[in-house]
């Protein structure tokens, strides 16, 4: 689970990627700019006090201290005591404006960074090798979309502000320098003990935040499966299972997270603890010294300021070291090392004119268990112009072969050849545009039934789209609906029958019109008669364009040219479908 690169810098370079480095300066300006002023601002109560108590010499006093002991002295008392009292209410007015112009710049910043980890986030799922989806848990990716990619961007404004507090910390350290360097490095030296003990309390945070991320992908996961399966509990009564489970996964994820929040807690705590400690050591350590009130209160101000920005830089630190869970599970999804490359290929594809020909193709599904070959040195032609049908028992691996086809997996031995050329040589976007698949396992969109047509083809037009539903028998269903193809189909259409959702599925596929047309078991829920007229579709790319069609059932094969006959991932035979036709399927599946 951990990433070999340090996540939070390779969140950072997402997030900063597209231009928003560039700010980053202004952010630290801005930061160093107001503490200088608050600075300013606090130096001048040096003056001020020192008219106020009657001792307005710099005597005693050295470097920055005697310098604003010596402001407005030209002034008449009352002129200067008014003078210095405007110009640090102005020092405080532009400090204050100054912060608000910074924290306009970073919440600018955090959204834009924000998003871009978003979009990292869902280009390396749309751009990842479809592999990843076959091993890859739904409930821990949907878990860093939907929460971990929202806490890593809560990490990114945590160092936004680290950067502002660093800013400001180090103007007013200078500021504490100017005025008293030996009590200055008192100061810094009770800062670096303070820091020492937060960073080793926070180094036990790292644990508990990824326990925190683990037990919140698997509630995702059981989340996902409450909303996906609701029919299946119900029927089979299994509320009171499901409901042990979800408490089961929640009630982790509240005992990891109170952990978390626990230690977390401590640690504010404990640092405010060490900051009086250290405030308390500065006024004895002034006292000993015997410097003048005006300079140890100016001292204390200035420190008094400084402590908020120390102790939000500290808990910045804690903050990081408590999302680091989050953070590396975004940073695994962004890492493209160690996950199924895309299909690649360059060589260009304009039509299929003589064949697909699987030579002794072998292909498995591998994963941790290593699992054994699904498909076993195929090989077997598909024509150009002609229909083939893909046939073989259940597992026999037909819906492997499509996935060969579609590119979703590469074999692990053989080739594929496309008119000669090897498959994988093939630009895949090209290739994609001139296939199209209707199965089973496509679920439609969300969206109107137009808008699931149109998906097949974006620049269809809506005659294009009527068309393409007629010659998959959906257009007389779809006119009766009292939207018509305005009628929103639902979550995975839900909203539609599930031969009304195959139909449809089918004009997506038909409306691009496609070289080669790939039938997964896309019509085995339509009626007898909507089949025959899809058939009857079928038959009429014969010659024009390839059809690949897997059925158990005789009548979607009926029109075909060819057959492939799989037994446990092995070609058995492949004929021509005239030679076979008088069997029945029993007899095709049936051993020879
Ligand atoms: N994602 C996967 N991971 C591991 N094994 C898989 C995966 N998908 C399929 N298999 C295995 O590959 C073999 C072939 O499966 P495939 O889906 O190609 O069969 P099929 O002929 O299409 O079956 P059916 O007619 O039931 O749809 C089966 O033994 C199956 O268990």
């Amino acid at each position: 689970m951990t990433g070999r690169r340090a996540p939070t810098l390779v969140i950072l370079r997402r997030a900063f990627g597209r231009g928003q480095f560039g700010l980053l300066p202004a952010v630290v300006l801005l930061g160093l700019a107001s503490a200088a002023l608050e600075g300013f601002g606090i130096g001048l109560v040096i003056p001020l006090l020192g008219i106020i108590m009657g001792h307005d010499e710099a005597a005693g006093m050295a470097g920055l201290s005697a310098m604003l002991q010596k402001v407005g002295g030209g002034l008449g008392e009352r002129e200067r005591l008014i003078a210095i009292s405007a110009a640090i209410l102005g020092s405080i007015l532009l400090k204050n404006l100054l912060a608000f112009a910074n924290s306009v710049l970073t919440a600018h910043i955090y959204g834009k960074a924000s998003q871009a980890i978003r979009g990292a986030l869902a280009e390396r799922l749309l751009n990842v090798g479809y592999p990843f989806f076959l091993r890859q848990s739904p409930g821990r990716l949907l878990n860093i979309i939907s929460s971990e990619s929202w806490r890593a961007s809560d990490a990114i404004q945590g160092m936004l502000s680290a950067i502002v507090s660093a800013s400001a910390a180090l103007i007013l350290l200078a500021f504490l320098l100017l005025l008293s360097w030996p009590m200055t490095l008192l100061v810094m030296l009770g800062l670096a003990l303070v820091q020492a003990a937060h960073m080793a309390l926070s180094a036990h945070l790292r644990a508990p935040s990824r326990n925190v991320s683990a037990r919140n992908s698997a509630l995702a996961s059981q989340m996902l499966h409450l909303v996906h399966a609701g029919r299946l509990i119900r029927i089979f009564g299994q509320e009171a299972r499901e409901k042990a489970a979800f408490e089961k996964a929640s009630d982790g994820v509240r005992r990891a997270a109170f952990l978390l929040s626990n230690r977390q807690g401590a640690l504010g705590p404990l640092t405010e603890v060490l900051h009086a400690m250290l405030f308390l050591a500065v006024v004895i350590g002034a006292w000993l010294a015997g410097l003048g009130f005006p300079l140890v209160a100016a001292f204390l101000i200035l420190l008094y300021r400084l402590q908020p920005h120390v102790r939000a830089l500290q808990m910045t630190w804690s903050q990081l070291q408590g999302l680091s869970g989050s953070l590396e599970e975004v940073t695994w999804l962004l890492d493209p090392e160690g996950k199924p490359a895309p299909p690649e290929g360059s060589r260009p594809f304009a039509t299929l004119s003589k064949k697909i020909a699987f030579e002794g193709v072998s292909f498995s599904y591998a994963n941790e268990e290593q699992r054994a070959a699904v498909l076993h040195t195929a090989s077997f032609d598909i024509v150009s112009g002609r229909s083939t049908a893909l046939i073989g028992r259940s597992g026999a691996g037909k819906t492997t072969i499509v996935n060969l086809l579609c590119r979703f997996v590469e074999p692990d031995a053989g080739k594929i050849l496309v008119d000669g050329a090897p498959l994988g040589e093939i630009d895949p976007a090209d290739w994609r545009r001139h296939i199209a698949l209707a199965s089973q396992e496509l679920e439609l969109v969300d969206g109107t039934i137009l808008d699931n047509i149109t998906y097949g083809k974006d620049t269809a037009t809506s005659e294009e789209a009527c068309r393409a539903a007629e010659l998959a028998e959906a257009h007389g269903f779809i006119e009766t609906l009292p939207q018509g193809y305005q009628t929103v189909v639902g979550y995975r259409g839900m909203n539609l029958s599930a031969g009304q959702r195959q139909r449809i599925a089918l004009a997506r596929a038909l409306v691009r019109d496609p070289d080669i047309l790939i039938l997964d078991e896309a019509t085995n829920a339509v009626d007898g008669l909507s089949e025959a007229a899809i058939v009857e579709t079928l038959k009429s790319r014969a010659g024009r364009r390839t059809t690949i069609v897997i059925s158990h059932h005789r009548s979607t094969i009926s029109f075909c040219d060819d057959l492939v006959i799989l037994e446990h991932g092995r070609v058995r035979k492949q004929a021509p479908f005239a030679e076979l036709a008088k069997l029945s399927m029993d007899e095709l599946y049936r051993p020879e």
